[in-house]
C-alpha cells in the first residue's frame, strides 16, 4: 500500500475514468500501447493524490479477437463466453500496466441488479471506498457473463455514470475514439463540427448523436449523452475526449479544455436521491393528473393520492416506481409509502379519507418529496 499523498488544493479529489472498446482494442487484440499510456497517466494522477475509478470496456472485443470471431455472435451464451475469455485478458493487461508503477488493481463486475438493490449498492460502495483508501485502482466492467435483458446495464457509459454517482466523484472522464460530441455524426457528415461545451443539457442535443456505435463499441454517442444527462443532473461534470490523445487525462485533470465538457447543475443531489433518480429499476408506474404534475414539477411538493389516476405493476411498500404525467411523459422516480394494491384503492381520494378506505393511514403522501427525484423532460434546472 502506498502512503496517501496530500491532494492539491482545488484539485479534483476523485474521478471516474471510462475507456471504450475502440480505444482499448487493436488489430491483434488488446491495444497494449493504449493500456500502458492510460495506466501511466492514471498513476501520475494517483501520485498527485487524486483517486481514480476505472471503468474499462473491451472484454468482448478482446475475446472476439482471441477466439477469431470477426463479428459479435448473435447467440447470447456465445457472447457471454467470449466476454468472459476477454475479461481475463483485459484485467491481466491492466494489472501488468499498473504494476510497473507500483499500483495494485481490483476487478469489479456488476449488473444493474447489484446497483438497484440498496443493500448491494451500499456494499459495492463500501468495497470501492476501501480500495480507494488503500490506493488500489478499482477496474469495473459490466458482468457480461450473467447479463440477460432484465439485469443488463446496457453499456459502460451508463455503468460509469452510476459509479460516478455512487462514489460521489468530482468529475467523469469518458474516453472514446473520437474527440468529443459533434453536431452531426462525423462518420456520415464531413462538415460535422465539434461542440466544446454543453452548458445546459437538453434533449435537443440527443438529435446530434447516433446510437450506432463504432466497430467494437456499444451504444454509440447517444449512450454517452444519456450518461452525461445522468451525472450533470446530479451535479457532476463530464468530459468526452479522445483516449489516444497524448496525456489526455493529465490535461483534463489540469482543467485544459479538451473534447466536450458537460457543465453540471449547480445543486448537487444527495447520494440517496442520485440512487432513486438514476440507479434504481422502477417496479411500477404511477400516472398523475395535470394538477399533480404541476405540483411535483413546479412547486416541489410530495405526491398525494388525490392526483394519481392509474397504477401499473405490483410492488410493495418502499419500492421504486416511476411517475409519469397524463401524456405518459416521465416526471421522475420515487419510493412509495403504500403498496400497489393500496394505491389502487386510494388513488383519486383526499389524504384525510385514506383511513376510511384502508382501515389505517401510515402516511398522507404516496411518495414523500424527500424520496422523489424529478428526472423528466420538464425538469426544473
Ligand atoms: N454526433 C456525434 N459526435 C461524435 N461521435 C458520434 C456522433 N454520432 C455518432 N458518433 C459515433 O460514436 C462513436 C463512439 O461510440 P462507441 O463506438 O459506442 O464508443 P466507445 O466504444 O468508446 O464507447 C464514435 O466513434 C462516432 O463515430
Ligand atoms: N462489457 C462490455 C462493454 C460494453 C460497452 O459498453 O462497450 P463500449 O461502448 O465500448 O464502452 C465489454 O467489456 O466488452
Amino acid at each position: 500500500m502506498k502512503a496517501n499523498p496530500k491532494p492539491k488544493a482545488d484539485a479534483i479529489r476523485r474521478a471516474v475514468v471510462k475507456v471504450g472498446s475502440n480505444v482499448l482494442t487493436a488489430e491483434a487484440g488488446l491495444n497494449i500501447n493504449a493500456i500502458q499510456s492510460i495506466s501511466s497517466q492514471i498513476c501520475r494522477l494517483l501520485d498527485q493524490g487524486i483517486q481514480i475509478i476505472l471503468v474499462s470496456s473491451g472484454a468482448m472485443a478482446s475475446g472476439m479477437k482471441k477466439m477469431a470471431f470477426s463479428r459479435r455472435p448473435e447467440a447470447i451464451p456465445k457472447r457471454q463466453a467470449i466476454s468472459a475469455i476477454g475479461q481475463a485478458d483485459l484485467i491481466r493487461e491492466w494489472e501488468k500496466a499498473f504494476e510497473r508503477f507500483g499500483y495494485k488493481v481490483a476487478q469489479i463486475l456488476l449488473t444493474s441488479e447489484d446497483l438497484a438493490s440498496r443493500k448491494r449498492y451500499l456494499n459495492a460502495r463500501n468495497t470501492m471506498n476501501t480500495l480507494l483508501e488503500w490506493q488500489v485502482v478499482p477496474i469495473i466492467n459490466e458482468n457480461d457473463t450473467v447479463m440477460v435483458e432484465e439485469i443488463k446495464l446496457g453499456d459502460n457509459d451508463n455503468l460509469a455514470a452510476m459509479i460516478a454517482l455512487l462514489l460521489d466523484a468530482d468529475i467523469f472522464f469518458n474516453l472514446t475514439d473520437i474527440d468529443g460530441l459533434y453536431d452531426k455524426d462525423p462518420r456520415v457528415h464531413g462538415d460535422a463540427r465539434l461542440i466544446p461545451r454543453v452548458a445546459t443539457y437538453s434533449r435537443d442535443i440527443e438529435k446530434f448523436a447516433g446510437d450506432i456505435p463504432g466497430a467494437l463499441g456499444t451504444g454509440g454517442m447517444l449512450s454517452k449523452l444519456k450518461a452525461a444527462r445522468k451525472v450533470t443532473s446530479s451535479g457532476i461534470p463530464m468530459v468526452i475526449a479522445q483516449g489516444y490523445r497524448s496525456d489526455i487525462l493529465i490535461r483534463l485533470a489540469a482543467g485544459e479544455p479538451q473534447g466536450t465538457f458537460f457543465v453540471p447543475r449547480e445543486r448537487k443531489l444527495n447520494r440517496k436521491k442520485c440512487w432513486i433518480g438514476y440507479t434504481v429499476n422502477p417496479q411500477g408506474c404511477l400516472r398523475v393528473d395535470a394538477g399533480a404534475a404541476r405540483a411535483l414539477l413546479r412547486n416541489g411538493k410530495s405526491l398525494l393520492p388525490s392526483g394519481i389516476v392509474d397504477v401499473q405493476g405490483q410492488f410493495s411498500v418502499g419500492a421504486a416506481v416511476s411517475v409519469v404525467d397524463d401524456q405518459g411523459q416521465m416526471i421522475g422516480n420515487g419510493l412509495v409509502n403504500y403498496n400497489a394494491r393500496d394505491i389502487r384503492a386510494i388513488m383519486g381520494i383526499k389524504s384525510s379519507q385514506i383511513k376510511d378506505r384502508l382501515g389505517q393511514k401510515t402516511y398522507d403522501e404516496v411518495i414523500h418529496r424527500d424520496n422523489l427525484v424529478i428526472t423528466g423532460e420538464k425538469e426544473q434546472r
